[in-house]
């Protein structure tokens, strides 16, 4: 039996909604949830890290102070969850911090995967080893870098009988399939709540459509529905990841023919996002569906799916045990884990990697 250790997770996501904090207690099997944080990302700073991830050109100052002002706001947050818990730095084995991504090109010729959040000024500031830049690895090792949580969600969710979809909509959504006996399956499907919280944002000044409350007072559009899984990046095998360098405002222009009413586009992004995911599950009997990340708040959404599904038992990764809103955060303070044990934190079968790697980069604070 190893001993437990306390390890704290990181995430902030391409939702870019805010930083998530957890702090849990785990021996690399078993992982307790012990307290969190959130808190907000400042708006200039949100601003400009969204024309950064949208392609804006930046000078390397920008980019330098970008990086500066993301790793003092992870430290703020650490230390505010520290707070939070009557936990002290010395009680922490280690920071594992997803940083942000600005910018993710698996396919490209020069492939890479780019987090910003300065982990030496994390680890300065709050005195605890930082591990940052979880993707680059299994990049090098010919894999896609993304989805890492699928290892996770296999240690947290997996079960010796049932079949389980764990689904995160987040601002991209991923799928991991935890098939008894079966090789893991992990992928993302395309977008989570990225379009919905873009049109929405245009149109309304909202960050996103709380509830669906917008679109559910519009009517789903057939034609530009087709348009939109017509998308050839959906009907691609795995392994494969993507993000708002395709799914992004041009990428929404180009498919609306300019005449459609606000709410009518919502719904039909809303139903997009459902079919998309509902499509790229496997076709196997009927399991557990189990959704976590910011979209399984959204009641359509969570409806869609189920109609879309039928047979599939659609709940949330809470009600099976785990916290849907802290899965992310958690499985970066599990890689943390897997880094300083020298265990891999990738799965070959799921990133296309040549072979499961120990990943990040570490930070030491003294
Ligand atoms: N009540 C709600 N109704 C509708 N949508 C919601 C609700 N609550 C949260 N959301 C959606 O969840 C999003 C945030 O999700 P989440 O925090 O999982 O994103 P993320 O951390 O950026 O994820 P990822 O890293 O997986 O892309 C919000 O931008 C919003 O679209
Ligand atoms: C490059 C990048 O940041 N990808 C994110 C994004 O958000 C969801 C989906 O796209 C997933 O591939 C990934 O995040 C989670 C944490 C992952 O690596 O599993």
């Amino acid at each position: 039996m190893r001993d437990t250790e306390h390890y704290i997770g990181i995430m902030s996501g391409t939702s870019l909604d805010g930083i998530d904090a957890v702090l849990v207690a785990t021996d690399g099997r078993r992982i307790e949830l012990k307290g969190s944080a959130s808190a907000p990302i400042e708006p200039l700073l949100r601003e400009r890290l969204l024309a950064l991830a949208s392609g804006a050109a930046i000078t390397a100052q920008a980019w330098g102070e970008l990086d500066i002002a993301l790793g003092q706001a992870y430290a703020d947050a650490t230390m505010q969850l520290l707070a939070n818990t009557s936990m002290q730095a010395s009680d922490i084995l280690a920071i594992g911090c997803h940083g942000q991504t600005v910018w993710h090109q698996p396919d490209a010729g020069l492939p890479f995967s780019l987090q910003l959040g300065d982990g030496n000024r994390i680890a300065a500031l709050t005195g605890i080893t930082t591990v940052t830049d979880f993707r680059r690895k299994d990049m090098a090792l010919g894999g896609q870098g993304a989805p890492l949580v699928p290892a996770f969600h296999q240690q947290v969710l997996g079960h010796p009988e049932r079949l389980r979809v764990v689904v995160n909509i987040g601002g991209i959504a991923n799928i991991t399939v935890l098939a008894p006996g079966r090789p893991v399956q992990g992928y993302d499907v395309g977008p989570g709540n990225m379009l919905m919280d873009l049109w929405c944002r245009q149109h309304t000044g909202a960050r996103f459509d709380k509830d669906a409350a917008l679109a559910q007072t519009g009517r789903v559009l057939p034609d530009l529905l087709a348009r939109l899984m017509n998308e050839p990046w959906l009907a691609l095998p795995a392994p494969k990841s993507t993000g708002r360098e395709l799914f992004n405002e041009a990428w929404l222009q180009a498919h609306l023919a300019g005449h459609e009413a606000v709410a009518d586009v919502q719904a039909t992004l809303a139903e997009f996002t459902a079919a998309a995911i509902a499509q790229q599950v496997p076709p196997l009997t009927a399991g557990e569906l189990l959704v976590c990340g910011g979209g399984g708040h959204n009641p359509l959404l969570m409806d869609r799916l189920a109609a879309l599904l039928p047979g599939w038992q659609v709940a949330t990764t809470t009600q099976a045990g785990v916290d849907m809103d802290a899965m992310e955060a958690m499985a970066f303070a599990w890689l943390a884990h897997q880094t300083l044990h020298r265990l891999p934190g990738n799965l070959p079968e799921t990133t296309g990697a040549t072979r499961p790697a120990v990943l990040g980069a570490v930070h030491f604070p003294d």
